[in-house]
């Protein structure tokens, strides 16, 4: 934690509460005028390389409603061609982008958005941690994560299907020797088993999520 406080930037403004909270149907729920407490959520989408986090992310920012940070498009080049050419990130080369990260989830916050789904493979536990203090300034912000698991060689296969994108198969292996899963005291994480097909992962991760929602509404 000392490290992700000390990555801090400048302390985002605190986030005004507005009103309205959101059912477990997912629909807006309707209200009589009485102020209610609004929580603005941080949906971060987790886990190693081919497990999902776009495909999901993309779901849950369409049935939610809310802005997507797709975290890849903030490496910088030089984190894309290592990746590009077989070559497994360091904790250096990640620090900057966690951060980055998180100070453009709050940013959409701060610009009026009602919450913000994002994606970012955080395999280890003190990245987790650079954007856990997101909520830090912000009474009314809260972070999830929202973690994909399946074995590697289900991963594997998928990568290997995909096509155009920079990370190969080859790469799938480096993420799960660096992979630190949550433990049971990150009570801030929804894990998600990405097993099934992509629609039932896309149901199930959005159940999950929306329960959290009823949990704190
Ligand atoms: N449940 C699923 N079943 C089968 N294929 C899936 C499933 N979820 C995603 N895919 C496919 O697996 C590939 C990886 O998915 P996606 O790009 O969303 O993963 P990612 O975690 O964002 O990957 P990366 O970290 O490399 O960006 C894609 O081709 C996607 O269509
Ligand atoms: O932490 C990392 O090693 C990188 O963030 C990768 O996970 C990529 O983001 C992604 O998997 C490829 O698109």
């Amino acid at each position: 934690m000392a490290a992700a406080m000390n990555s801090m930037g400048t302390n985002p403004k605190p986030i005004n509460a507005t009103v309205v909270p959101v059912t477990s149907n997912n629909t807006i729920g309707k209200f009589n005028g009485q102020m209610a407490p609004k929580y603005h959520h941080i949906w971060l989408v987790t886990g190693p390389a081919g497990c999902g986090k776009s495909t999901v992310a993309k779901h849950l920012s369409e049935a939610l409603n809310l802005p997507y940070i797709e975290g890849d498009e903030f490496h910088p080049q030089a984190n894309i061609d290592k990746m590009a050419n077989g070559i497994p990130l360091t904790d250096a080369d990640r620090w900057d982008w966690l951060t980055l990260l998180r100070e453009e989830s709050l940013k959409k916050l701060a610009g009026g958005a009602e919450g913000v789904v994002l994606t970012c493979s955080a395999l280890k536990r003190k990245y987790r941690d650079v954007i856990r203090v997101a909520p830090y300034y912000s009474h009314d912000v809260i972070l999830h994560f929202i973690y994909l698991h399946a074995p590697e060689n289900v991963l594997l296969e998928r990568v290997g299907l995909r096509q155009g994108h920079y990370m190969g198969a080859n790469m799938v292996r480096s993420q799960f020797s660096i992979l630190e899963p949550p433990t049971a005291e990150e009570t801030d994480v929804i894990s998600v088993d990405v097993s099934g097909t992509m629609e039932e992962v896309q149901r199930d991760a959005l159940d999950k999520v929306l329960q959290k929602i009823d949990e704190v509404a």
